[in-house]
């Protein structure tokens, strides 16, 4: 086998094993065979650097110490969703919903209380990962994001897409973080959020690569290639994206109510925090038909949790 062809088999199995443990949460080969293969990598790849991949792990490490941070002009608008606080505000967004739709589907997803961020894929290969901002200028943390392990570098297909999502800290890593601070005498972060945000606006990527940020992708900002939300994020799936595996659908505010009722009470079990429930109308075409207002899309609305108590 040349050289290009075992740089090739040692990505792909390498993408696939990290694919498997940090995505799937199911991994598939001892740490010490992840290593071994990854030092194989790394060796071929420093006596060939013209044979670096685009989608090789080697993007993710290394120590890139930046400057600052760019800023960067969304292509798509990043929205933010009205809120909702009680059932009654729920039933009102429904009445506004009929008088366009007559019967709607909704798709209830979880809403993570993490960093919005956007990643830009062309050619299937990831160009940009940028924060919300102000909804159209927001700051370029490629380098960051590239850190995050459940973020494919390169997509399995050859696309161009802008997808959008959450970055968040998982809360036994956010743990590990308060502990390893309080022995370093550094202020503690007072809740998984502020620790992703502080996280990603770390200008040396190690420090990134460290803390054990994941993702969530829940929205296509570039023009729709599916029919339904639930749609985008099966394709998500397929295109090696991480997607929150709680999901329901309704047909009525009750339907709506017994699932915010449900994730209400397995909250505290889940492994990353939550502020709330997103409610979506299903069909893209019906999310057309209902458009925006000046701040918000009509076809959407998050219900949210009141606020838990600090953080122990
Ligand atoms: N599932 C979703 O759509 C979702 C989840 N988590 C969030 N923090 C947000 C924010 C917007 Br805007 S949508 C959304």
């Amino acid at each position: 086998m040349n050289v290009e062809s075992k740089i090739k088999t040692l990505t792909e199995q390498l993408n696939h094993y990290a694919h498997a443990y940090y995505t799937l949460d199911n991994p598939i080969v001892e740490d010490a065979e992840y290593d071994r293969l990854y030092r194989e990598l790394v060796a071929l790849e420093t006596e060939n650097p013209n044979l670096v991949r685009a989608d090789s792990p080697t993007h993710r490490t290394g120590d890139v110490v930046l400057s600052g941070f760019k800023k960067y002009t969304h292509d798509y608008q990043l929205y933010s969703l009205q809120d909702a606080f009680s059932k009654e505000e729920l039933e009102a967004f429904d009445t506004r919903v009929r008088k366009e739709i007559p019967d709607p589907e909704y798709i209830c997803e979880l809403k993570i209380d993490g960093l919005s961020l956007s990643l830009v894929y062309v050619n299937g290969v990831l160009e940009t990962a940028a924060t919300r901002g102000d909804g159209s200028i927001g700051e370029d943390i490629t380098e960051q994001v590239k850190r995050i392990k459940d973020v494919p570098l390169v997509l399995s297909e050859p696309i161009d897409i802008v997808v959008r999502g959450e970055a968040y800290l998982p809360r036994r890593n956010f743990q590990k973080l308060n502990l390893e601070r309080e022995e370093e005498g550094l202020p503690s972060f007072a809740n998984p959020r502020n620790a992703a945000a502080g996280t990603l606006r770390q200008l040396d990527t190690k420090v990134v690569a460290k803390r054990g940020l994941a993702t969530f992708l829940y929205q296509e900002a570039s023009p729709a290639t599916n029919d339904t939300q639930e749609e985008v994020l099966e394709y998500f799936e397929k295109l090696g994206l991480v997607v929150n595996d709680q999901r329901a659908f309704a047909t009525d505010i009750t339907e709506i109510w017994n699932f915010i009722e449900k994730v209400a009470a397995l909250r505290d079990a889940l492994p990353y925090d939550i502020d709330g429930v997103v409610i979506k109308v299903n069909q893209l075409a019906q999310q057309d038909v209902l458009g925006f207002t000046v701040k918000f899309p009509k076809w959407a609305i998050a219900y949210k949790f009141p606020a838990e108590l600090a953080e122990t």
